[in-house]
C-alpha cells in the first residue's frame, strides 16, 4: 500500500482551541464557520450566474433537498465513559493510506467561483492532505492542475467521450496517469445535463463560452486539437477568439448525449491501469454490476441532485448497497454532505470515504486557496470533535458502524 507525502494534522480538532486563543486576542475569524454563513456569503460574492450554477438543482430542486433532510433522519448515538484520547481519523481506499475519509468531490469550471480556480483548490486539497478529484470539465488542463497539486493524493474524474472518440479518450486518461493522478473515477449519471431552471433562467451554460471556462482539458489535449483542424479546414485556432467555435464542439464529445453501457468498461480497463470508480450508482443491481465489471469502487451520488429532480436521496440507497457489495469493492458517497456530523452518518452506514462538494466551491468563492482549507479545516474539527463526544474511537468500522447511529421516526 503506497503513501503519499503530506503533512496532515492528525487532530484537527485543534482549530477549535487556536480561534478561540486567537479570540481572546480580540482576533475574529475572517471567514465564518457554518456551512449556511459560506452559502450566503458565496451568494454575495458571486455573479447571478455563477451563483446558480452551484447552488441550482435540477428541476424543482427536491433532490438536492431531499439528499440534505436524509442526513437529518439519522441520529448518532454517544456512549459514555469512554476515555478516547483522540480519534484515529485514517483510513485505507482504493489500496491508498489516507489521512482522513473525506475527499473533493470533482466539481467543474472553478474560474467562474475564483481567478485561482483549480490551482487554489488543488493546492489546498495537498495542504490539508485530502485528495483532489479533479473534472473533466476543468478551466485549468490537466498537467497544470497536477502541478498545483504537487505531492498530493489526486484522483482523475472523466465524463466519458462516447466510442468514435476513443483516440480522444485514452489521451486523455494517459495524460493523467502520466500527471500522477492515481484512480479514475467515471461519472455515469452525467451524459447529458439536467433540466436546471436556475441556469436556463439566465441562459447560462458554462460549457458553451468562448474560452477555457470548463473545457481546458480538451482545448489542451493534443489528440483533441489534430481532430478538431482536421474537421475545420486542417490548423487548430491559435487565436483565443476561434474558441467559440471549438468550446461547443468540446462540449459536444464530453456530454455526448448517450450514456455508455456496461460492456464498455472494458475499454476502461484496458486504457487505465490504476484503480477504478463508478459514480453515481443509486442501486444494489447496479452496484453489483459494477462488481462483474471488475471495478474497484462506487461512489454512490445523485450528483447533488443536479440531474435527476425527484430522485431517491443518495443516503437512503447507501447502506442496502454496502450490504449487498461493501466486501467486494470500495463503497464510497457524496451528495449532501455538509457538516462533521454528516460524514459520521454516512461512515457509519458503511461508507469507506465521504466526498464534500458545494461546501468547498463556497470556500474557493469566498476565499480561494484559504477558502477552501478553511472549509476543509472547520469539516474536520467537527468531524474530530463530534467522534470524541460521542465516544467513538477511530473511524475503522469496527468502531464506527451502524451501532453508533439510530433511525429518527419522522412527524
Ligand atoms: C457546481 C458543481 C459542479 C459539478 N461538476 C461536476 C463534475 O464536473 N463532475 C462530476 O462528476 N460531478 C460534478 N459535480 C457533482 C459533485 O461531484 C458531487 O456529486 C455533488 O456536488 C454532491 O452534492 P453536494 O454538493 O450537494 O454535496 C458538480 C457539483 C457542483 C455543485
Amino acid at each position: 500500500m503506497s503513501t503519499h507525502r503530506r503533512h496532515p494534522d492528525p487532530q484537527p480538532a485543534h482549530l477549535q482551541g487556536s480561534v478561540y486563543e486567537a479570540g481572546l486576542r480580540g482576533e475574529k475569524p475572517s471567514i465564518p464557520y457554518s456551512y449556511e454563513a459560506w452559502e450566503e456569503l458565496a451568494h454575495e460574492k458571486l455573479p447571478k450566474t455563477s451563483w446558480g450554477y452551484i447552488h441550482g438543482s435540477a428541476g424543482a430542486g427536491t433532490t438536492d433537498q431531499a439528499n440534505k433532510d436524509a442526513f437529518k433522519r439519522w441520529g448518532i448515538i454517544p456512549s459514555r465513559l469512554i476515555p478516547t484520547v483522540r480519534p484515529d481519523l485514517t483510513t485505507a481506499v482504493l489500496g491508498r493510506q489516507l489521512a482522513y475519509p473525506i475527499a473533493l468531490a470533482p466539481v467543474g469550471v472553478h474560474s467562474i467561483f475564483h481567478p485561482d480556480k483549480e490551482f487554489a483548490v488543488a493546492k489546498a486539497a495537498e495542504e490539508v492532505g485530502v485528495p483532489y478529484t479533479m473534472s473533466t470539465a476543468s478551466s485549468t488542463s490537466i498537467e497544470d492542475a497536477a502541478a498545483a497539486n504537487s505531492n498530493g493524493e489526486r484522483w482523475y474524474q472523466l465524463y466519458w467521450p462516447q466510442k468514435e472518440h476513443d483516440s480522444i479518450t485514452k489521451s486523455i486518461l494517459k495524460r493523467a496517469r502520466a500527471s500522477g493522478f492515481t484512480a479514475l473515477v467515471v461519472t455515469l449519471d452525467t451524459y447529458i445535463l439536467g433540466w436546471r431552471p436556475c441556469d436556463l433562467d439566465t441562459g447560462y451554460n458554462p460549457f458553451l463560452i468562448a474560452d477555457t471556462t470548463g473545457v481546458a482539458i480538451g482545448m489542451s489535449d493534443p489528440v483533441f486539437r489534430e481532430q478538431w483542424a482536421a474537421d475545420h479546414g486542417g490548423k487548430y485556432p491559435d487565436d483565443e477568439s476561434q474558441l467559440k467555435e471549438s468550446a461547443p464542439y468540446w462540449d459536444r464529445v464530453v456530454f455526448p448525449g448517450v450514456s455508455h453501457s456496461w460492456e464498455d468498461l472494458k475499454f476502461l480497463k484496458e486504457n487505465w491501469d490504476g484503480p477504478i470508480v463508478l459514480k453515481g450508482i443509486q442501486t444494489v443491481r447496479d452496484a453489483k454490476k459494477a462488481v462483474e465489471a471488475g471495478m474497484d469502487g462506487i461512489i454512490i451520488s445523485n450528483h447533488g441532485g443536479r440531474q435527476v429532480d425527484g430522485c431517491v436521496p443518495s443516503l437512503d440507497c447507501l447502506a442496502p448497497i454496502v450490504d449487498a457489495v461493501g466486501d467486494k469493492l470500495d463503497v464510497m458517497y457524496d451528495s449532501g454532505v455538509r457538516t462533521g456530523s454528516d460524514v459520521i452518518k454516512a461512515l457509519a452506514l458503511g461508507a469507506k470515504l465521504v466526498f464534500i462538494g458545494r461546501p468547498y466551491i463556497y470556500g474557493l468563492a469566498i476565499g480561494g486557496q484559504e477558502g477552501v482549507k478553511h472549509v476543509l479545516g472547520a469539516i474536520l474539527a467537527d468531524l474530530d470533535l463530534t467522534l470524541q463526544l460521542s465516544g467513538i474511537s477511530s473511524v475503522k468500522s469496527q468502531d464506527l458502524n451502524r451501532d453508533c447511529i439510530q433511525r429518527i421516526p419522522t412527524a
